[in-house]
C-alpha cells in the first residue's frame, strides 16, 4: 500500500517575535522533510513576513493565526486577508478554541472568514473542537457537526475540498490538557468525513484533510497518523523548538 500523505505543522501561537521567529526559520529551512509530508508553521503576525520570505520556494506552507473578513477599512486592531497574503503567507489559521473562547469568535465569524479566505486565495486550516461539558456529555459529534457545517456553508464542493480541518478537543489542548485517546480520535475522524460526505460526496470528502491537534507529542504523535481518517497533525507545544517539529515529522514519515 502507498505510504499516505501527511500535513504535519505548527502554530507558535503568541511566541517568537521577529528574532526568535528569523532563526526558527533557518533552522526549518534546513530541515530535511520527506515527500510523504506536507510541512507548516504559523507564526504570529510580527513574524509573518519574514518566515514567509525565508521559506519561500520550500515545501513549507506559512499561515497566519486570524484574520478578519473584510478588505480594508476601520477595525482598529484587525488584519486583512490581503495584508495576510502580501506578508507571503498561503494558510490561515480559523477558528482557534482560543480565539472562540476569548476573543468572542463564532461558527458566524469563523464562516465570514473562511470565505473571505477563499475569495482571497488563502487556503483556511479551520480548527473546530469539544468543549470538555461537551465531551462529558457525549455530544462532541453533534458540536463538531455543527461547527463544520457553520463554517463551510455558502461554499461550492470544490471550495470545500481546498479546506484543511483540524479537530482539536478543548480538553486536550495546552499544559492542563490530556491528549485524546486515539481510538476516540479516530471515530470523531470517521463521523466528521460522514459530514463532509453529506455536504459533498464521498470522492470530493476524502479530498478534505483531516488533521488531528492537541497536546501531540513525539512519543503519540504516530499514533494518531496511522488512523485512516487522520491526515496530518496540528501541534502546539511539542513543536515549538524547530528539533521538536522534525523529530515528530520523522517519526510519522518513517
Ligand atoms: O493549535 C494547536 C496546535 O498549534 C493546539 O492548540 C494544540 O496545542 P498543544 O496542546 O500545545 O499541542
Amino acid at each position: 500500500m502507498p505510504q499516505k500523505s501527511l500535513w504535519v505543522g505548527t502554530s507558535w501561537k503568541m511566541n517568537k517575535g521577529p528574532g526568535a521567529a528569523r532563526d526558527a526559520a533557518a533552522r526549518i529551512a534546513d530541515m530535511a522533510v520527506p515527500d510523504t509530508i506536507t510541512p507548516f508553521v504559523i507564526p504570529p503576525f510580527t513574524s509573518l513576513e519574514t518566515v514567509a520570505a525565508r521559506l519561500e520556494n520550500t515545501a513549507w506552507h506559512v499561515g497566519a493565526q486570524n484574520m478578519h473578513w473584510e478588505e480594508e477599512g476601520a477595525w482598529t486592531g484587525e488584519i486583512s486577508p490581503r495584508m495576510v497574503r502580501e506578508c507571503g503567507a498561503d494558510l490561515i489559521e480559523l477558528g482557534h478554541s482560543e480565539r472562540r473562547e476569548h476573543f468572542g469568535e463564532t461558527d458566524i465569524t469563523v464562516n465570514l472568514k473562511v470565505r473571505a479566505a477563499i475569495r482571497h486565495g488563502l487556503r483556511p486550516l479551520i480548527c473546530i473542537g469539544d468543549s470538555a461539558e461537551e465531551y462529558e456529555f457525549n455530544v462532541t459529534h453533534e458540536t463538531l457537526a455543527r461547527q463544520t457545517k457553520m463554517a463551510l456553508h455558502g461554499l461550492t464542493t470544490d471550495e470545500i475540498t481546498t479546506v484543511l480541518l483540524a479537530y482539536e478537543p478543548v480538553w486536550a489542548i495546552g499544559a492542563k490538557g490530556r491528549a485524546a485517546e486515539p481510538e476516540f480520535v479516530d471515530i470523531a475522524h470517521k463521523r466528521l468525513r460522514h459530514v463532509l460526505i453529506e455536504l459533498v460526496g464521498e470522492e470530493q470528502a476524502r479530498r478534505v484533510p483531516l488533521l488531528y491537534g492537541g497536546s501531540v507529542s513525539l512519543d503519540n504523535a504516530a499514533r494518531y497518523t496511522a488512523l485512516s481518517d487522520v491526515d496530518g497533525v496540528f501541534i502546539g507545544r511539542s513543536a515549538w523548538d524547530p528539533s521538536g517539529l522534525e523529530a515528530i515529522i520523522r517519526s510519522v514519515a518513517s
